[in-house]
């Protein structure tokens, strides 16, 4: 087995850095500040970051067919057009609840836009509970609401046969299994997958692996774990040098490196000074196993 290497590719402090999405046709990695409310795309071949600013915080980022990406943003799926840095309202979600925002989201196999809202943290992990919900934006802009009555609505991914949708609502602990009807978009039988240590932090962005194995970053524990989700048990963790992991991805020419965003929000001085790269963006290589690629949001 090769040695793992981890390295701070991006040493910008961003707030609440989340979403990492590898985009293959620029060789670039997308990602969001979700407080700090921008867009970012780092270029590995030039070490340099372009970022768009929007108007609210913004959840999560994807890619999109028909060009530029889609967000999860404020209470809407918007559109962003890079060239123009124009943000087009496609639709909205939560209009009873003006507290809510968009969380962590991803693209389906299929092509639909799949993302989860929360009311807005008063401080790192803590919100009014039970505001949340999931919603899929299918290709024709239209939304279905799967569950609510989340906490934290946050990563989520689909095994290899696409039979199974994974996901986590931070504030339980847990990474959830449900049955996915690709067909329809569709979830049910939602079950516990694995339940967090209480050394592990708190679960929050997650990505499947070319093994059908889950990442999972853990928020305040400074960590990526690796669950096994044929038998629900842990198998791997790898260790970063800073508590507030938030999301990963994997990503590179062959999807071989591991990307992990993190946060600084809420770090008092003394925390920063001990981890001054806390807000980063992190490259994990010599895992020994691949990603695979992001699919584009369908409309
Ligand atoms: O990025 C997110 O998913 C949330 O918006 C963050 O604020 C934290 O990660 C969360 O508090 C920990 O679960
Ligand atoms: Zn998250």
């Amino acid at each position: 087995m090769s040695s793992i290497k981890i390295e701070c590719v991006v040493s910008e402090t961003y707030k609440i850095g989340e979403s990492p999405v590898w985009e293959e046709k620029e060789g670039t990695l997308l990602f969001v500040d979700i407080t700090g409310q921008k867009v970012c795309r780092w270029d590995p071949s030039t070490k340099k970051v372009q970022s768009v600013s929007v108007e609210a915080p913004i959840g999560s980022v994807a890619l999109r067919k028909s060009g530029g990406y889609v967000l999860a943003m404020g209470n809407t799926f918007s559109a962003l057009n890079w060239e123009d840095q124009s943000v087009t309202t496609l639709a909205r979600v939560d209009e009873d609840k003006p507290n809510n925002r968009f969380n962590d989201g991803k693209v389906d196999p299929e092509g639909r836009f799949l993302a989860g809202t929360m009311s807005q943290e008063i401080r790192p992990a803590v919100v009014e509970r039970n505001q949340g919900s999931l919603f899929t934006l299918y290709p024709d802009h239209s939304v279905v609401k799967h569950f609510d009555m989340v906490d934290i609505s946050n990563g989520l991914d689909w095994s290899l046969d696409h039979k199974t949708l994974y996901y986590i609502d931070s504030l339980s602990f847990k990474v959830d299994a449900l049955d996915y009807d690709m067909k329809t978009g569709k979830s049910s039988n939602r079950r516990t997958l694995y339940k967090l240590q209480q050394d592990e932090g708190i679960p929050d962005g997650m990505c499947i692996d070319a093994e059908g194995k889950l990442w999972v970053a853990c928020y305040n524990g400074g960590r990526v774990i690796r669950i096994d989700p044929e038998t629900g048990k842990q198998i791997q963790t790898v260790k970063l040098p800073i508590d507030k992991t938030t999301s990963c991805c994997f990503g590179g020419p062959d999807y071989s490196e591991m990307y992990v965003t993190s946060a600084c929000d809420g770090m008092d001085e003394d925390w920063k000074k001990r981890q001054p790269q806390s807000g980063g963006i992190y490259k994990i290589t010599g895992l020994g196993v691949k990603g695979i690629a992001p699919t584009a949001f369908a409309g």
